[in-house]
């Protein structure tokens, strides 16, 4: 099946103390998903929130799809809290991960599609031999730990690398996308769209999504 254009807002910088409420805006504004950043502390230098989080949110959002991105130096340990926290998309970094075929197993066993992420510096082709299991392909286009930080261009070798190779292959990206970086990735053809500040720092939320699935369904074949 083609891909499509979605748009998932990153709530990391979003007001955490009103979750719901920001969340839901988002998805009202036309968000297609939301994309929860999980990190530990340890795998990367920032602590957000965990499964019990996740869960609250999911008791008073009940149909929209949530991605958690987990930055996380056990992934493992998470697939079970997060699948029954109502998870629909465990998207992973694999460079902690020694058997990322084994993981990625245990997620999709746990009723989630599987996504896998990679930092900047870890080579795309590191991923070939997972990319017959992986639902979602996730190529960060920051050092992940904060939200905020500078669109890193030279990531799109990357996401052109997979799109001519996997044509059908959903490929994320995830830092510092927003209208002035969009452009860029919709060329390499990324269609699914990771973007924190620029939507949720926006007056106008609605037209900002709205542009973002614009230019990456104009580049969409
Ligand atoms: O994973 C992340 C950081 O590690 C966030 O998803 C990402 O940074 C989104 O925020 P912004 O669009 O503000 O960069
Ligand atoms: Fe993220």
């Amino acid at each position: 099946m083609p891909v499509q254009a979605k748009i998932g807002p990153s709530i990391l910088n979003a007001d955490l103390s009103n979750l719901a409420a920001e969340s839901q805006k988002l998805l009202d504004n036309g968000a297609d998903y939301l994309h929860l950043d999980v990190m530990d502390g340890t795998f990367v230098p920032n602590l957000t929130f965990g499964h019990p989080m996740v869960k609250s949110l999911r008791n008073k959002i009940k149909t929209a799809f949530f991605e958690t991105h987990m930055m996380v130096q056990n992934p493992e340990q998470w697939i079970e809290p997060m699948a029954d926290a109502g998870v629909n998309l465990y998207t992973f970094h694999v460079e902690p991960v020694q058997d990322v075929v084994r993981v990625s197993r245990r997620v999709q066993e746990s009723g989630m599609k599987v996504g896998l992420a990679i930092k900047p510096g870890t080579e795309v082709q590191d991923l070939e031999k997972y990319l017959s299991i992986a639902d979602v392909v996730l190529v960060m286009t920051v050092e992940p730990g904060f939200g905020g930080q500078s669109f890193m261009a030279d990531m799109m070798p990357k996401v052109k690398w997979l799109r001519e190779n996997y044509p059908n292959l959903d490929i994320e990206v995830d830092g510092g996308v927003g209208p002035k970086t969009i452009h860029c990735c919709a060329e390499a053809g990324a269609n699914m769209i990771v973007s924190g500040t620029a939507v949720v720092g926006a007056s106008d939320q609605s037209q900002v999504i709205k542009e973002l699935r614009d230019v990456v369904h104009s580049y969409l074949k």
